[in-house]
C-alpha cells in the first residue's frame, strides 16, 4: 500500500496522511494536487509532500483522485515552503495558501475570463445626439460626470460631425468606474437612459504581445559600466551583492544589463518590486527589450491571470523573466539564475497579515541558494540597515554607485523653519512661502512637481472643539479617518465606515473639526491655491486597482497631469523627467513613530522622494519642511549622508540590543476578552522568561491593542548573533502547547512576527 503526506490548504501545521488506493498508485508523486476528504463531508485540494509506504498507526482514509499530470511544485518551491514554515513560525498550510493561486486550491475549474465594456449607444454617435445626452443628464451630477469621464476615456469627446477626430478606445466597466470614481448604480442609469451599453469580451491574460529586442537595451556609461563589472567579479565569490547607487543612478539599466546576460545564458530571472505602483513603470522598461519574455505577476492580477502563469512556469516555454511583487517569489522557476531586489530597503517586502508574515528578500535569497550558481543582486540607494551590515561585513558583496547618470547633480534641499514661519504668520495653512513660490515657478516653466504627505484621507481624525470628543472604532482602538470624497469616517486597520456625525454625541456641539492633514486635504486646499494645476493624487484610496495606478502614472508622464500629491507610493523608484520640484510637507511625522526603526525610516523616505527631483536636465529643489531644523537626521538628508545615519543608527543597535545584532521575535496573543488576553499574556511571558531570562521584553500592549473586536498583547524575544534559533523556536512552540492545552485559554490565539519591520 502507498500513503501520501499532503498539505491542506488550512492553518495548520505539517502534513496529513492519506492512502492511495489502487490504480492511482502509479500516477502520484511530490509535487501533485490531489483530493482529499476531511472530516465527514468536506473535501480539500491538497499538496502532496511525500510519497511513501510507510503505514502510519491510524486508520487513514484515500485520496479521491489526482489533479496533475505533472507536479504542480516543484523540489526547490516545496523546500522555500519549508524554510518559511520553519523559520517565520506559520503553519504550513498558511505557507500552501499563500504561495498558490486561490483557483489552483479551489474545487470549482476555473473558467476563461470576461470583461466587461461600456460602449456608447449608436443612436448617440454625432455630435448633436451627444449634446442632447449632455443636456439629459445635466441634473444629475454623478452620471454627468461619469458620461463626460467616458467621452474622454472612449474618446467619443472627439466627435466632429459623426466622425471622431481620435481614434476609439474600448473602456472597461471598471476602468470607467474608477476613473469617474462612480459607483455601478450611476453606470447603470445611464445604460438605463439608452446612452450606454455593455458587452463582454474574452481577454487574453498572459503577455503574448512583442519580440524582445534585445537591441534596445541601452549601452552604459563609464561609471556604470563599471559598477555592472565589480557586480560579476563580487559574484564570483559571493551570492548575494549590494548595489548601493544614488537615486537616478541609472541602477534599473544596469539590472537590464544583467538580466540580458543571464537570458543568454538561458537562466531565469526573478526581479522584485516591493510596490506595484512600480511595477507600472519598470514593466513598461522591460517589456521594451525583453518583450513577450517577461511575465508580470503581483496581487492586482486576478486569480485566473496567476494560474496561468504558473502554468507557463511550469510548461516547456516559460518566461524567462518574472517581474513581480512579493509573491512572485513562490512562482515555480525551472532554472533561475539570478534574482534582483529592486528597492531592497522597502519595509513592504515584509507580509504584516496574515501569516506567513516572511520577508521577500530573506525567502528570495534562500531561494536561490538552492539553485546552482544563482546569483542575488540587492539594489537601493539607501540600504536597509541589515543588509548595509551584512555588507560591510563581507557576507554580502558591496558595489558604489555614486553618480546621477549623466553627473546630474543630487537636488539641493532647502530646509524650511516652519514653527519659527508660523510664529511670524507667514504659513499659509500647511504651507511655506517658499514652497508655494517654487511650485509656481515650476507649473509656469512647464515643469512638474510632487507635494508628499505621509498620510491619506482627508483629515486623520477629527475632534469636537468644545469638549474634545474624538470618534473611535467600535471594533479597534483607533481615531477614525475622515474622507471627505464619499463623506464618511473610516478605520484603517477594520476598513469599518461611518457616517460623518453633525454633532458631538457627548456635549452636542457641531462644531466637528478635522485635526491633522492628510493627501485628500491637501488636494483640496492646493487645487484652491494652484486653480491652473493640473492635480493627480496617489495613495491607497486613488489606487484600488491595477488601471487606476496605470492611469495615474502614465497621465503625470505625459504631462497631462502636472502636479503629484502622494503619500510614500510616490516617494520610491518612480522616474519621470520633468519633476523639478519636490515638497516634503512635514518630516516630524515621520520621526515620532514609536519604533526603533522610525529615524531610518524617515531617511529613506526623504531621501527617496527627493530622489524623484531633477533626474533629466536641471538639478531639482526638494523643500523640507519640519518644526525642528536642527536635529542630525535632517542635516544627513540634505547632505544625503548616509554613512552618518549608517554609523549613528547602528551604535544605537548595538546599544539597545537590535537587529543587526539582535534578531527580533514578537509574539502576539489575542482574545475576545481582555482580561483573559491579559492574563495569558502574563502566564506566557513568564514561562519564557524563565528559559531565556532578560531576552523577554513584555507583555506590552501594542499602540493600537485591539483591532477588529480582538485584543491584542505582544511579548518581545531579543536574540543575540549566534543563539541557536532552531531551539528557541522549539521552546516557543512547546510554551504554545502548554497553553492551548489549558482549558482557561480556549479561543486564544498565539502568532509570530518574526524579524518585524
Ligand atoms: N546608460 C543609460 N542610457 C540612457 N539612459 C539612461 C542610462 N542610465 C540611466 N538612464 C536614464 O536615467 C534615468 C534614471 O535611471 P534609473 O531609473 O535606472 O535610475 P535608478 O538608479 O534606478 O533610480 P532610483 O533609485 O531613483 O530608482 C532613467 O530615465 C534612465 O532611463
Ligand atoms: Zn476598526
Amino acid at each position: 500500500m502507498r500513503y501520501v503526506d499532503v498539505i491542506l490548504p488550512l492553518p495548520l501545521d505539517g502534513t496529513f496522511t492519506y492512502s492511495v488506493p489502487e490504480g492511482m498508485e502509479e500516477k502520484v508523486v511530490a509535487g501533485m494536487r490531489v483530493l482529499v476528504p476531511l472530516g465527514k463531508s468536506k473535501k480539500y485540494i491538497a499538496m502532496v509532500a511525500d510519497v511513501h509506504s510507510e503505514k502510519p498507526d491510524f486508520n487513514c482514509k484515500p485520496i479521491e483522485g489526482v489533479l496533475d499530470s505533472y507536479p504542480s511544485l516543484l523540489p526547490q518551491q516545496y523546500r522555500l515552503w519549508q524554510w518559511i514554515s520553519d523559520y517565520y513560525m506559520s503553519p504550513l498550510g498558511d505557507v500552501y495558501n499563500a504561495a498558490m493561486p486561490a483557483g489552483m486550491k479551489s474545487t470549482e475549474k476555473f473558467k476563461p475570463k470576461m470583461e466587461l465594456y461600456v460602449e456608447l449607444a449608436s443612436s448617440y454617435r454625432n455630435e448633436q445626439a451627444l449634446h442632447v445626452a449632455l443636456n439629459m443628464v445635466q441634473r444629475a451630477l454623478k452620471q454627468s460626470k461619469t458620461l463626460t469621464t467616458f467621452l474622454a476615456l472612449s474618446h467619443w469627446d472627439s466627435l466632429e460631425g459623426d466622425t471622431p477626430r481620435e481614434g476609439i478606445k474600448k473602456v472597461t466597466k471598471e476602468e470607467l468606474m474608477n476613473e469617474a470614481r462612480c459607483t455601478a448604480a450611476v453606470v447603470k442609469a445611464l445604460i438605463d437612459r439608452g446612452i450606454l451599453f455593455t458587452y463582454e469580451l474574452e481577454v487574453g491574460r498572459l503577455n503574448t504581445a512583442g519580440e524582445s529586442h534585445l537591441d534596445q537595451i541601452k549601452p552604459l556609461s563609464m561609471p556604470q559600466q563599471d559598477a555592472y563589472n565589480q557586480i560579476l567579479m563580487q559574484m564570483l565569490k559571493k551570492n548575494v551583492v549590494l548595489l548601493h547607487g544614488v537615486t537616478s543612478s541609472g541602477k534599473t539599466e544596469i539590472y537590464i544589463h544583467l538580466v540580458r546576460k543571464a537570458i543568454e545564458e538561458h537562466r531565469q530571472v526573478l526581479y522584485l518590486l516591493p510596490e506595484i505602483a512600480l511595477t507600472v513603470q519598470i514593466m513598461e522598461r522591460l517589456h521594451k527589450v525583453f518583450g513577450d519574455r517577461l511575465g508580470i505577476y503581483h496581487s492586482k492580477y486576478s486569480d485566473a491571470e496567476r494560474v496561468e502563469i504558473w502554468q507557463k512556469q511550469l510548461s516547456g516555454h516559460p518566461y524567462d523573466v518574472i517581474l513581480g511583487a512579493r509573491s512572485a517569489v513562490f512562482l515555480p522557476f525551472q532554472k533561475l539564475g539570478l534574482v534582483i531586489i529592486d528597492e531592497e530597503h522597502e519595509t513592504s517586502f515584509k507580509q504584516q497579515d496574515p501569516a506567513p508574515r516572511y520577508h521577500a528578500r530573506s525567502a528570495a535569497i534562500v531561494l536561490a541558494n538552492m539553485y546552482p550558481e544563482a546569483k542575488v543582486l540587492l539594489g537601493t540607494a539607501t540600504p536597509s540597515m541589515e543588509s548595509y551590515y551584512n555588507a560591510r561585513q563581507g557576507k554580502y558583496g558591496l558595489v558604489e554607485l555614486k553618480t546621477r547618470y549623466k553627473d546630474i547633480q543630487l537636488p539641493e534641499i532647502q530646509v524650511v523653519d516652519v514653527k519659527d514661519l508660523r510664529h511670524r504668520k507667514m504659513m499659509t495653512g500647511v504651507y511655506s512661502p517658499v514652497l508655494l513660490a517654487a511650485v509656481k515657478e515650476a507649473l509656469k516653466n512647464g515643469e512638474q512637481a510632487i507635494l508628499f504627505q505621509n498620510r491619506r484621507g482627508f483629515a486623520p481624525m477629527i475632534e469636537c472643539k468644545v469638549c474634545g470628543w474624538v470618534p473611535k472604532c467600535k471594533n479597534c482602538d483607533v481615531s477614525l479617518t475622515l474622507h471627505k470624497s464619499i463623506n464618511l469616517l473610516t478605520c484603517h486597520y477594520c476598513g469599518y465606515t461611518y457616517p460623518v456625525p453633525t454633532e458631538c454625541p457627548n456635549c452636542g456641539s457641531t462644531e466637528l473639526m478635522g485635526r491633522g492633514i492628510g493627501t485628500e486635504r491637501i488636494e483640496d486646499q492646493i487645487s484652491e491655491i494652484f486653480p491652473e494645476a493640473r492635480i493627480a493624487r496617489m495613495d491607497l484610496d486613488t489606487t484600488r486597482t491595477r488601471n487606476a495606478y496605470e492611469r495615474l502614472i502614465s497621465d503625470f508622464s505625459s504631462g497631462k497631469t502636472n502636479l503629484l500629491i502622494g503619500t510614500q507610493m510616490i516617494s520610491k523608484g518612480l522616474d519621470f523627467d520633468k519633476v523639478s520640484v519636490v515638497g516634503i510637507l512635514n518630516a516630524d511625522s515621520m520621526l515620532n513613530y514609536p519604533d526603533f526603526r522610525a529615524y531610518e525610516h524617515a531617511f529613506m523616505m526623504m531621501a527617496q522622494v527627493s530622489g524623484r527631483a531633477g533626474r533629466k536636465g536641471k538639478r531639482g529643489l526638494v523643500i523640507l519642511q519640519t518644526k525642528n531644523p536642527t536635529l542630525p537626521i535632517i542635516s544627513q538628508v540634505v547632505h544625503n549622508d548616509y554613512d552618518s545615519l549608517f554609523k549613528g543608527i547602528l551604535e544605537e543597535r548595538r546599544m539597545f540590543h537590535y537587529p543587526p545584532f539582535f534578531h527580533l521575535i514578537n509574539v502576539f496573543l489575542k482574545h475576545k476578552h481582555e482580561k483573559i488576553c491579559q492574563q495569558a499574556s502574563l502566564e506566557l511571558g513568564k514561562t519564557l522568561r524563565g528559559w531565556f531570562g532578560e531576552r523577554v521584553l513584555g507583555p506590552d500592549k501594542p499602540a493600537v491593542a485591539r483591532v477588529k473586536t480582538m485584543n491584542i498583547r505582544k511579548i518581545v524575544i531579543k536574540l543575540e548573533n549566534g543563539i541557536d534559533q532552531k531551539k528557541v523556536r522549539e521552546y516557543l512552540k512547546y510554551a504554545q502547547q502548554i497553553m492551548a492545552k489549558d482549558p482557561r485559554y480556549g479561543a486564544l490565539q498565539i502568532y509570530y512576527d518574526v524579524d518585524p519591520m
